[in-house]
Parts: C-alpha cells; structure tokens; sequence
C-alpha cells in the first residue's frame, strides 16, 4: 500500500537546474541552518540565490549573512519581495508559529513554486489550507546531521507536484544527505526515526563519555573514544550490510563484559524504554499535525 523508496547514500553532485534556482527559507532557525549551510557547502546554487528571513531579525541574520553568504531581510517588504521571487520556498518555522505565518503570506504566493515543509505533523492538506490555494508542496522531514551532508529525509508529495518538481525536491535534500519517498502518514514514523533520532544519538554518547568519566577517564578521552566508536559502529552496519544483532553478537563473549553489560540493560529495560521513546515522538508528531488541523479545518 506504501510507496518507500531510498536514495543517495552519499550527497549527489550539484545539479546544474538547481543552481539556477532561488530559494527562500521562511524561518531561519536550527533546521533552515542545518539545510542551508549543507545547500552552500555542496554548492546546490549561488549563496546569493538563497534567501532567509525570521521574525527578530539583527545578528541571527547578520550571523547567517556571514558565515553562508546567504541573502536576508528583515524589512516586511523585503521578506515579501524573496518570497514573491523565490522558485521554492521552505517552510521552516515551528508547528506552533505555522498558522498565522502561513495565513499571512497566502497572498504573496503564487501558483507555480513549490512549497517544502519541514514542520514536524503539519499536513499537506492543512498547510494547502493555510494558503488557500492548492499548491505544490513537498512536506519533509530531514534531519540536523544535513549541515554536514550526512542528513536522512523522509519526503512525501501533494498530487499538484510535477516531475519536475518532485526532481528538485529530491535533489534539494539529495544534496545534502539521503532520501527515502514515503506515504505521507509514514513521515510520523520517519519523525520517529530519523527525525529525532540524532538527539537520540547525542543522548547514549552523553551517557556514554559521562560513564567514561566516572570510571576514571579523562573527559576528552572518553568524548574521543566515544564518537570513534559511535563512527566505527555505523559504518561497520553500513559498509558490511549485516544485521546489528549479528555485529552484536561479534562483540559479546559468552561469560564477558559485553554481555554483563546487556544483561543488565536488558533487565533495565533499556531497548524497551527506548523504543517507547521513538514510539512516543512520532506519536506526537501526529498529535501536532492533529492540533492544526483541527485548529485550521475544524476536524
Ligand atoms: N530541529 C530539528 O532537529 C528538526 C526540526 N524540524 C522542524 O523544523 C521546523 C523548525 O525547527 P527549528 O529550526 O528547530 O526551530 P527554530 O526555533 O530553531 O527556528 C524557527 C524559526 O522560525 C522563525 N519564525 C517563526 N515564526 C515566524 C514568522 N511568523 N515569520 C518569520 N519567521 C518566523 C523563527 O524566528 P525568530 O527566532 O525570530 O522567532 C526562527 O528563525 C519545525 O517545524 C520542526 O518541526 C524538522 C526536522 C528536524
Ligand atoms: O523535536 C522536534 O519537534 C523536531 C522535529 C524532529 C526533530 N526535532
């Protein structure tokens, strides 16, 4: 019944329609960031031809003016005039903020761009309300690690993307990490998965490097033994293909450290607890598409 598809497993190679492009980041935040500093390190298009904009303006965007070479605007005409101009704008303000800033910019779009959310539960339907008009829209959910270009993004389209603009939506994400195409209910699990998953990551390594030193290691040893391993583990998954219980099992001596270790975890219900965990985000990335679409519709 599903539509899943993966690609690019490594960042594809700038794509001569893209640099053509003018994209407009409404939101400028930690997402747009992550997005942005991976579209200008791979060279998606011209910095220049990347417009970003937020509410409270000042050194954030100064900030962002400086390290991306990105262009910025704080006054409303200048905001409208790099939403008007722009080819595809990505939506990237908190669910909580997408209502008003939705409604107040249904007048400034166009048919024609292609609107890419990355607000975590907020429908295709809702934010086609929102704006009044049925547009093309690519709703995502991509992750922090594409600053790096090693980001993971789920995508999904409304029936009003062309081929064309499906390409450029792929692309756009493509460039900075990998994609899977999924049905959009599935994006709550993607949510729970990748969405979220690198604070999940963060989270074992602060366990980790703070375990590290309360049995006696110096704190940037145990940081550097901690990542190391974290790197190791993922590309042995990823470069051997085997199963992570195999792996597992390559690292567990019957009688040994390893499993005394997961004896415990399991005891704790350390696995279980943490599926709950990823269970619970997409959970409530359904909660919050829910909220606003009641809110909106009245559902
Ligand atoms: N952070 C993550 O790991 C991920 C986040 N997402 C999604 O990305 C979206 C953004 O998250 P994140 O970057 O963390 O959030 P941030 O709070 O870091 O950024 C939100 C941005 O939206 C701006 N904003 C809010 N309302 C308006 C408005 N009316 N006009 C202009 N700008 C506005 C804020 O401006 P100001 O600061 O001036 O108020 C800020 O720049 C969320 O919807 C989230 O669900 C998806 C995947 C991963
Ligand atoms: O925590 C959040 O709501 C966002 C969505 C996925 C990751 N961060």
């Amino acid at each position: 019944m599903t539509t899943q598809s993966a690609a690019g497993a490594s960042p594809a190679a700038p794509d001569t329609q893209l640099q053509q492009l003018r994209f407009c980041f409404y939101g400028a935040g930690s997402m747009a960031e992550a997005v942005a500093r991976g579209m200008t390190g791979r060279k998606l298009c011209p910095p220049e031809q990347i417009g970003m904009f937020n509410r409270s303006g000042g050194q954030r965007l100064a900030d962002l003016r400086a390290l991306y070479g990105v262009t910025t605007a704080e006054t409303p005409e200048d905001k409208d005039r790099l939403l008007a101009e722009a080819d595809v704008v990505i939506l990237s303000m908190k669910p909580k903020d997408a209502e008003e800033a939705l409604r107040s910019v249904a007048a400034t779009l166009r048919p024609g761009q292609l609107i890419v959310s990355m607000i975590a539960g907020l429908s295709i339907r809702t934010i086609q309300a929102l704006l009044g008009q049925p547009l093309a829209v690519v709703r995502t959910m991509p992750n922090t690690s594409s600053s790096i270009g090693l980001g993971a993004t789920g995508l999904s389209f409304s029936g009003e993307v062309s081929d064309e603009q499906r390409r450029i939506g792929e692309q756009l994400f493509r460039s900075v990490g990998m994609t899977v195409t999924v049905e959009e209910p599935l994006l709550e699990a993607v949510t729970g998965v990748s969405g979220s998953g690198p604070a999940y990551l963060y989270y074992i390594m602060e366990s980790m490097i703070q375990a590290g030193v309360e049995l006696g290691l110096d704190s940037g040893l145990a940081r550097e033994l901690t990542v190391q391993t974290m790197l190791g583990a993922a590309e042995m998954m990823r470069i051997t293909g085997e199963q992570p219980a195999e792996l597992r099992r390559q690292v567990t001596s019957p009688g040994g450290t390893t499993q005394a270790a997961i004896a415990l975890m399991e005891e704790h219900g350390v696995g279980l607890h943490f599926r709950q965990g990823m269970k619970k985000s997409s959970q409530r990335a359904s909660e919050i598409g829910r909220d606003l679409e009641r809110s909106v519709l009245g559902d």
